[in-house]
Order: C-alpha cells, then structure tokens, then sequence
C-alpha cells in the first residue's frame, strides 16, 4: 500500500471504516497478516464485550479466526459506552513496547481552520508541540482513556511517532487504556462508570462560573458595563441562583432543580457565547488546551466539547478564565511605613539557587523482617483518621426524611417519577432504596416513598412541587420519617438498617486501624523509614535547623497494594530533606515541602527524567510514593502532601496546636488527608513505637512552630 493510496483511502472515508482502515495498515507496518497470527483462542475470553474483526464487525462465536491487531496479540473490543478499545489476548509484562505509532501532525492552524474539532477527528488528536495536533496511526488512535492507565504513551517529536509502553503487567482479556489528562475534569466526555461524579463536578463547575459570572458584573463600573443587556441577564442569575439556593440543603451540597439538562444548554450556549466574543476581542490566553478555535462553538450541539483527545478541555472549564473579570475597589495607597519590618536581614539569600536534589541512600530493611541494623522493640502504628473516615464509620445515626404513604397503584408511577426527579441528585439519599413496604396497624402491607430531605425542603415548598409536578399528587400529604444515614457496610449492619428502611449494600474495604495486621516486611520498611527521619532530624538539630526532617520512597514492590487501581511508582525514587529556614532565611522551607521540591527536581535528571513517568502530564506528583516525617505536618505542609497526590504518609510526634491531620473528637483539627471536600485522600500512619526519651527532648520544637 503506498502512501499515496493510504492517504487517499483515509480522506475518502469516515468515522468507523476510516479507522479500521487505519488499523488495517498498523498491522501491515507490523509485519502482521490481520488474521490470527498466535493461535489465539478467539473472542470467548473476552466476553462481554465484542472482538472487531478486520471489516469492523463483530466476531461471533462461530469458529471464526479471532482478529489479532499486531504480534503481541493485541485485539480490538467494542462496547456500547466506550467504543472500541485495545485489548491484550495474552499476559503481557510491565515496560513492554506495544507499538511505535506513526503519526499525521496538523499544525495549530491547520486543525482550527479545517475545524476538525467538529470532525470525527475532534477526539483523536494528541496535542503535538508549537500547538500542533497530531492523527496517531495503527493502535495509536484506539487506546481509551482510564486514570490508573496500564499503557504510558511518549510523543517522540522527531521522528513523527508515539511509543506506547505498558507501565504494569497486563493479563489477557484485560484493557489497554492510556490516561488522556490527570485532570479527569479536562475531559470531553463523561469517563465509563464515572457518571455520577462528573455530573457534580459539572454541576459544581458551573455553580462557579456562574458566581465568577455575577460577581464580574458586579464589580463593574456603570460606565464600564458593555452591555446593559448583559447585567439584565446576570440579575436574571442572580434571582435564579437565589432560588436554588433556598433549594439547598444548609451546607449547599444538593441542587434540586427540575428541567437542568435546558438550563445547564442554555448555560454552556452562552459561556460559548462569551468565549467567543473574548476570542474574537483578541483577550484569549491561547494555549491549546485552553482556547480551541473559534469555529469549535458552533459544534455544540454535536457533542458537549468540541476538544481533542489527550490534554483537551470541557468548555466549562474554559469559561472559568471568563472574559469579565471582576475589578476590585482600587485600594487607598500603602504608607511605606505601614509595612511591617523585613523578616530577614539578609535578602540576597532569599532567591540563592537551591542545590540540586539528591538521590539520598535507600532505607536499611529486610524482607523477613528480621536483623535490621537498630532492631526496634517494634512499635504499633496507629491509623489517623480523617473527617471523611470519620463519617463512613457513622453508621447508626438517622436522617429526617419527607416521604408519602401511597396505596393507589395509579399513582404510584406519578410518585415514583417525582421522587425520582426530586432526590435523584441527592448524594446524602442514594444509599436509600426509594420505596419501602411497612404492615401499618390493621396488619396490611402499606408503601412509603422517600421524597427530599426535611433539611432541604420545608412542607409547603414540597406540596408547591408535588402540585406542579402532577395535580394529582395534591391529594398526598407528606410527613416526616427518620431513616439510616448511611448504608449498610456489612451483612449485619444490613439486618439493623433494613427493618427501619431498605438501603444499599456497600461492603466497605476494611482498612486496619493500626499496624498489627502488617506483614513483617512492611513492619521493618516503615521502622527502617521512621529511624531514618529521627536521625535526620538529629542531625539538622546539631546543625542549629529545626529539627523536624523527612523522607520519601517508592515502596519495595513486595510492598505494593494488589488493588487494581494502584499506579506503580517510579522505582527507585527517594529524597529526604529537613527543615532549613534558618540557614535559607525562608519561612516556608518546611522539611515536607523542601522534600516534595527535591522530588519533582530528581525527575527532570537522569535516570528518573529518562524513565516512564507514571502517569503523562504527572511527572512532578509523589503517585504512589510513601513519606516519612519526624512531626505531623502544618496545614499549609499537609495541602502540599494532598496537592501531590502522596499515597501514605507516617510521622512520629503528633502537633501539640494546629496541626493538618489529626481531629479531635469535638471535630476540631483539619484532616486533610481525608476530607470530603478535597479531592485526594491518603493514608495517615502515627508511630507509637519506642523513642529514646533523650531523642524526644531533642527533637521537641516550640508549641507555635508550624513545621
Ligand atoms: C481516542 S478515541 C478511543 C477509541 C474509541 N473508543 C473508538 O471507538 O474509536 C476517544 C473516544 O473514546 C471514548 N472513550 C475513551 N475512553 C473512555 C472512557 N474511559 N469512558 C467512556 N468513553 C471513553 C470517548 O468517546 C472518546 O471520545
């Protein structure tokens, strides 16, 4: 096939038989026939999805060849959410290189002015450098996207390809996928099995836009306003926004609001709107990811996002940087005087270039546990929880629900639609079936249907809603009915919860409290971690620092989770650092945050910055990586850790004020390892273990110091 013949045989076609065409010529370049080249054993393993064959349809189960997409036995699966994906017939081990896939680069102008993103194309390209976009050939195009992807791509820029390379071992009948953002919200479409949580990320997206929105003309000038039509709507906003909020339950987290799907269009159709008149005024910040062309606002109705592949961005997200920005009061002019006096003596020092990091020594441990150098009389470690660990173990309290008694079977469908319409967003309520039968009195079986909160609508709003939905609910006369606040997590939490009302079975992982389920090895890992930091922390002492100093390290892989979310970390990736303010003259040279920098420095040198990163787009995160600390962090530290996306993190002397993990049971303390309204958790270990009580008074610090 020559080149002339494959371009021309791609341009004249479109959508599925173009890009079968495509993996037609990826087996050819792999020297592979599109026919079973391994023996396979056809489609069955790979129920119950559908094997593609070379035509694009589907094999049955009639002893047909399975189709094989290249050597390593790679297959195409199809399945109604997804599309096709790239699946392994065959266990395939960590690092292998899957396929170097030639690619088609459009430059920046080429892709806006062809408007591809309104083209089937709109959600294949790769962004390619100088903004360009690029069309990957043979598998290349096919990979979906998961966040703890099995496959790592890298754009070799040069040669016009993409290498694709398996970070873990995948086994046959599994996906290949690749992460197209770490930013699961940059996304232009809803990830399979995610549905729920992006449509409230979209919701709280957009309850954001429309504050920046409001508030922008607020903060406006009369003789500023652009247009008087454009204040007009946000009052409109306002009022609308006012009214949803009288809908909202005391912490505003559910947003009952019936006929969203025309509202939330005519949202994004004028966010598009504004964002073009912002293109079209030259005011865009144009990096591609964040200004697609202008041409792209019209495809709107095709698909919510008329973006590309990896690296692409909801319109949502782009309206955040939204044309009308507010303008703040100009403040009266600062008094030089008024200023507090300089923290440091020294400036010069302050922006003194830091030292490259170093790849400090690996921690001394054995893999039996047994003849580490300081053998420890080993310590128990306690499991720090956080408010949202809190909550989940909150298991017997009761929530005030309206709910109706209903007998009509009639009505029962109307009853059933409108709680449906009504609770459906409710996150506090989807732990509860929506109907539950009780014998009343005279012994015959009556139905209760859950409607809303009581904290979220009063009676005479609800009656209001029942009578708009259907006048014929207006005979209902909605009462109060406490039901479990949470669902049940274990068969016998089941049998308590159910005869108050039916909820949902959830059986929870069962985390260990403390560290006296650990395997040996992992007991003398985090011995071997937490002796490391105490002697730093000597040291820095000795050295007149605060002594407070810290450690990270890719886990041994012995060590790792088997669950299958879990991303294989850089291995052999490890810094430590301790506290350096005084020598730095640097208030934030905290001992967490100057390890977090020297590991985001090691992965621009070698041999980190030669190896596949975990994850694309990630290279500066601590993904996977566990951390050692002498003292529990400060709040601005432990956001750091989040921010960071840690995976554990143990520390030995608990804050004495102020601290960012540990709460106090009258739910004071932050917990900002587990919270829920932070989107990262990890794991927080406290060493009770035995320290020297010499080594304690040394390392004791002032009950103020934030470290
Ligand atoms: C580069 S293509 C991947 C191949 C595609 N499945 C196909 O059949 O051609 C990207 C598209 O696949 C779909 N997709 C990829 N990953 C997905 C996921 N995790 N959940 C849902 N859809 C996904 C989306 O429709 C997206 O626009």
């Amino acid at each position: 096939m020559t080149n002339d013949h494959t371009n021309s045989d791609i341009s004249s076609r479109s959508g599925t038989s173009t890009l079968t065409s495509i993996i037609n010529i990826s087996s050819r370049v792999n020297g592979v026939a599109a026919a079973d080249s391994n023996g396979g054993d056809g489609c069955s393993d790979l129920t119950p999805t559908e094997t593609v064959k070379e035509n694009g349809g589907p094999c049955t189960a009639t002893g047909e060849e399975p189709y094989r997409l290249n050597p390593l036995g790679l297959n195409l699966v199809s399945d109604a959410v997804r599309g096709r994906g790239v699946f392994s017939s065959r266990s395939i081990p960590a690092g292998t290189l899957l396929e170097e896939s030639p690619v088609l680069v459009l430059s920046k102008a080429e892709w806006d002015d062809g408007r591809m993103n309104e083209t089937v194309l709109g959600s294949y390209g790769f962004c390619w450098r100088e903004g360009g976009m690029a069309i990957g050939l043979g598998i290349a195009s096919m990979f979906n996207h998961s966040s703890s992807p099995s496959v790592n791509f890298i754009r070799n820029y040069d040669r016009g390809t993409i290498t694709f390379r398996t970070t873990r071992r995948v086994d046959a009948g599994q996906e290949l996928c690749i992460c197209y953002s770490a930013d699961e919200s940059k996304l232009w479409f809803t990830p399979a099995g995610r549905e729920a949580e992006w449509k409230r990320r979209v919701e709280e997206e957009d309850r954001e836009d429309e504050d920046r929105m409001i508030n922008g003309l607020w903060a406006l000038e009369p003789d500023e306003l652009v247009d008087a039509k454009e204040l007009d709507e946000a009052e409109k906003r306002r009022a609308e926004r006012a009214k949803r909020m009288a809908l909202r339950g005391p912490n505003g987290d559910v947003s009952i609001s019936l006929g969203s799907k025309e509202a939330r269009r005519a949202k994004w159709a004028e966010k598009e709107r504004l964002r073009q008149e912002e293109s079209s005024t030259g005011s865009s910040t144009s990096a591609r990811g964040s200004s697609p062309s202008g041409s792209a606002a019209s495809s709107s109705t095709r698909k919510s996002t008329p973006m590309i592949a990896p690296h692409a961005v909801r319109p949502s997200t782009l309206v955040a940087a939204t044309p009308i920005l507010p303008k703040y009061p100009s403040l009266p002019p600062r008094v030089i005087s008024d200023l507090p006096p300089p923290l440091h003596s020294t400036p010069s020092k302050r922006y003194e270039n830091p030292t490259p990091a170093v790849l400090c020594e690996d921690i001394n441990w054995r893999e039996d546990g047994e003849g580490s150098e300081q053998p420890t009389e080993w310590g128990l470690v306690r499991r720090i929880k956080g408010p949202a660990d809190q909550e989940e173990g909150d298991d017997d309290t009761l929530l005030d629900l309206w709910v109706v008694e209903i007998d009509d079977t009639k009505l029962m469908r109307h009853m059933l639609d409108f709680s449906k319409e009504l609770c459906g967003s409710d996150s506090k309520m989807r732990h509860l079936k929506r109907v539950a039968r009780r014998p009343n009195v005279n012994g015959i079986d009556r139905q209760m249907i859950v409607l809303s909160r009581v904290e979220v609508l009063d009676r005479s709003e609800l009656i209001d809603m029942m009578l708009e939905f259907h006048p014929a609910l207006s005979i209902f006369s909605p009462f109060i009915y406490s039901v479990p606040k949470s669902a049940a997590r274990s068969q016998e939490e089941l049998r308590q919860k159910s005869p108050i009302w039916p909820v949902v079975y959830t059986p929870a992982l069962s985390k260990p409290n403390d560290s006296s389920t650990w395997p040996d090895a992992r007991k003398s890992w985090v011995d071997a971690g937490i002796r490391r930091v105490l002697d730093l922390a000597l040291e820095a002492q000795q050295a007149g620092q605060v002594p407070v100093a810290c450690f990270v390290s890719s886990p041994p892989e012995s060590l790792w989770p088997s669950n299958d979310g879990f991303i294989p970390p850089t291995p052999g990736l490890r810094a430590c650092s301790h506290d350096t303010r005084n020598t730095e003259l640097h208030p934030l040279r905290h001992a967490a945050l100057n390890t977090i920098a020297s590991i985001a420095d090691l992965r621009t040198r070698p041999p980190f910055s030669e190896m596949q990163p975990t994850r694309n787009g990630a290279d500066y995160l601590l993904t996977s990586l566990s951390l050692f600390l002498t003292h529990e962090p400060c709040v601005m530290c432990s956001m750091a850790l989040l921010h960071s996306r840690v995976r554990e993190v143990f520390y030995v002397f608990p804050a004495k004020r102020g601290g960012g993990f540990e709460v106090t049971e009258d739910g004071g303390g932050f917990g900002v390892h587990a919270r829920k309204d932070l989107n990262h958790r990890f794991e927080v270990w406290r060493w009770e273990g035995h320290v020297d009580e010499r080594v304690r008074e040394l390392l004791d610090i002032d009950d103020d110091l934030e470290v």
